[in-house]
């Protein structure tokens, strides 16, 4: 049978890795064995790529395929060999930052961005079987990114209002999928309703 994808989404600073690293340590969810992964992908050519892309300069557009080359190898190499050995495969990150950012960054160089970024894509991704949204007020997150004492250059106050529109219009157009958390609250809160719904999911599929 194959796996299960789940994938982590939010705007910089909402608490996916944190969120992400407690539930490697959580026991029920060890239980499932899953696969911990990430977008960019560490530690490869094309995650080293885009790391190297967004710490520059880099036009949009060329920045939009370096992170879609690496999503094809990530599918590649992690992702389609663990679904078909019918793991359970936990993302922080996946395609939907690359339709909400790249949607932001190429809005004045396409027509529609996001529609365009999603045909990109099809017929050669995986979609999600559930996606957890960590959705913050920019305000917020961007203080968080602050006090990390790290600073992307998406790291702006409207560039990242932007970002949060799309990802919850993606929610809204496939709520089946996404599952949306307030992660303005403490992290222990965060925490705990992601591995209930995590484990509501996990247990019946
Ligand atoms: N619920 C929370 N309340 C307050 N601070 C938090 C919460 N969750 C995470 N933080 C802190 O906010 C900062 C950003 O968190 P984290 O790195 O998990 O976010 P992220 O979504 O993975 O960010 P990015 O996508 O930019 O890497 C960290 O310093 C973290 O300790
Ligand atoms: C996958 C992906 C990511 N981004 C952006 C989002 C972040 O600002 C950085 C790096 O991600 P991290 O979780 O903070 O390490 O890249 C993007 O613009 N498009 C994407 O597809």
């Amino acid at each position: 049978m194959r796996g299960k994808l789940i994938t982590f989404e939010g705007i910089d600073g909402s608490g996916k890795s944190t969120v992400v690293e407690k539930l490697q340590k959580d026991p029920e969810i060890k239980a499932f064995k899953p696969v911990f992964t990430r977008e960019p992908t560490r530690g490869t050519l094309t995650g080293n790529a885009v790391e190297k892309a967004i710490q520059s300069d880099t036009d949009q557009l060329a920045e939009l395929f370096l992170f879609t080359a690496d999503h094809a190898e990530h599918l590649a190499k992690l992702i389609k060999p663990a679904l078909e050995n019918g793991k359970i495969v936990i993302s922080d990150r996946y395609s939907d930052s690359r339709y909400a950012y790249q949607g932001i960054t190429l809005k004045t160089r396409l027509e529609n961005p996001l529609e365009w970024i999603k045909d990109l894509h099809r017929g050669w991704t995986v979609i999600p079987d559930l996606t957890f949204l960590l959705d913050i007020r920019p305000e917020i997150s961007i203080e968080r990114c602050g006090k990390r004492g790290e600073q992307s250059k998406f790291e702006k106050l409207e560039f990242l209002r932007g970002v949060r529109e799309i990802f919850l219009k993606l929610a809204a157009d496939d709520p089946e999928r996404f599952v949306i958390i307030d992660a303005s609250c403490f992290p222990e809160h965060v925490e705990k309703e992601v591995a209930k719904k995590l484990l509501e999911f996990l247990n019946r599929n």
